[in-house]
């Protein structure tokens, strides 16, 4: 990408849609185009295609969805749906409509079988049962999928469909129950810290495997795989399963390849806020997937490594929760 090329971050106000544009504006990029929720609602096929025309982006990174953690899946499964089907659907078509040069299309490592063999492997799509508590946001990220992959056979476009493990970092989604474990964990330790509460409820068994990418990494990979040559950029887009015989969607794990227990990622939590209660583990919450770890080989080959270790992630995000709060 050139450093004045038009470029759309949708979602830009969300914590990894906020982290690629840290990431674009500290390497000097110069034209992005933003746009709030209230400015522009996404799910409005109308508003959205008027935007595209009006505005003509070159690139664009769709970092805008409906997310939440594993109870507000399985809660707001309906909404999940609707407004994940709708956004990207929108954008994607508007997208084409206008002659963007590349699109990057978000989805999750949700889309991969509950029990797909560990790392999880690009290939792993589509041959198994999805987790019931996110089964429906997974299907909009797959339906997302098959649209990149079907307008780039279809229409010739370069739309890459990039999967990030669970995320984690500033401006994160602090809810109590709405939100991701990390995010949860630092709300509640902290709360309990200042309350000087006897106990810490963890939703689950404890035992559920998961991996965290800071979002600083995530956003960094993005940009990264956004700028690669067309020799390396290509090759990702995705067979024609009617000329090659191979299934090969325009798919590409983005994630650190190692994970840890959930009571360890607590004991951790833990640590890093400075309580000294208890942990207890509420069993009567759901677990979800057993274990999802990212099958990296594909973006390691493509030169890219997360620098982020766990802990250090977890002290600046506590900053970030500490700060946000006004607790310190
Ligand atoms: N967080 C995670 O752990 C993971 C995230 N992902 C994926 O990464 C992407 C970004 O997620 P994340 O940054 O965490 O999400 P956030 O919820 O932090 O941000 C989402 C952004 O999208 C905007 N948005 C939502 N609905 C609409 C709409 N109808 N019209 C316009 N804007 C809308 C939100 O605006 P507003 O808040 O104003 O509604 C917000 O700015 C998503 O595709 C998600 O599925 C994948 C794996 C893990
Ligand atoms: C990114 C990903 O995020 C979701 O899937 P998930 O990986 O299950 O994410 P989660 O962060 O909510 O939970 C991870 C684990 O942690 C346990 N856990 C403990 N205590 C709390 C807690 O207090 N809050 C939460 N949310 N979880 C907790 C929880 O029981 C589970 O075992 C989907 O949205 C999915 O669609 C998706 O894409």
């Amino acid at each position: 990408m050139e450093k004045t090329a038009k470029i759309y971050v949708a979602g830009h106000r969300g914590l990894v849609g906020s982290a690629i544009v840290r990431n674009l504006q500290a390497a000097g990029y110069t034209n992005l185009l933003l746009r709030t929720h209230a400015e522009l609602e996404l799910t409005n096929q109308a508003a959205t295609s008027a935007f595209f025309e009006a505005e003509r982006p070159q690139y664009v990174f769709l970092a805008a969805a409906k997310v939440g953690g594993i109870l507000a899946n399985n809660i707001y499964s309906a909404d999940f749906i609707r407004d994940n089907l709708a956004i990207q659907c929108n954008i994607i078509h508007s997208a084409y409509e206008t002659g963007v040069q590349r699109l990057m299309f978000l989805g999750s490592s949700c889309i991969y079988p509950k029990l797909a063999p560990q790392p999880m492997k690009e290939e792993s799509l589509l041959t198994g049962p999805l987790e019931p508590t996110n089964r429906s946001y997974a299907l909009a990220k797959i339906a997302g999928i098959e649209m990149c992959w079907s307008y780039n056979r279809q229409y010739g476009t370069k739309y890459l469909a990039a999967m990030p493990t669970n995320l984690y970092g500033p401006g994160d989604n602090y809810h109590p129950d709405n939100s991701h474990v990390i995010p949860a964990l630092l709300r509640k330790f902290n709360e309990a810290k200042v309350a000087q509460a006897k106990e810490v409820v963890v939703w689950g068994t404890g035992t559920p495997h998961r991996e965290f990418m800071y979002s600083e990494d995530m956003a960094a990979a993005c940009v990264h795989i956004m700028n690669l040559p067309d020799d390396q950029y290509e090759p990702l887009l995705g067979s024609d399963e009617n000329k090659t015989g191979r299934f090969e969607p325009p798919l590409i794990n983005i994630g650190v390849g190692e994970d840890l227990s959930i009571k360890a990622l607590a004991q951790a939590i833990q640590t890093v806020v400075g309580y000294t209660g208890d942990v207890v583990f509420d069993t009567g919450k759901p677990d979800g997937t057993p274990r999802k770890l990212m099958d990296v080989s594909k973006l390691r080959s493509t030169g890219f490594y997360a620098s982020t270790p766990l802990l250090i992630g977890l002290k600046k995000a506590n900053a970030d929760f500490v700060r946000s709060q006004g607790l310190r």
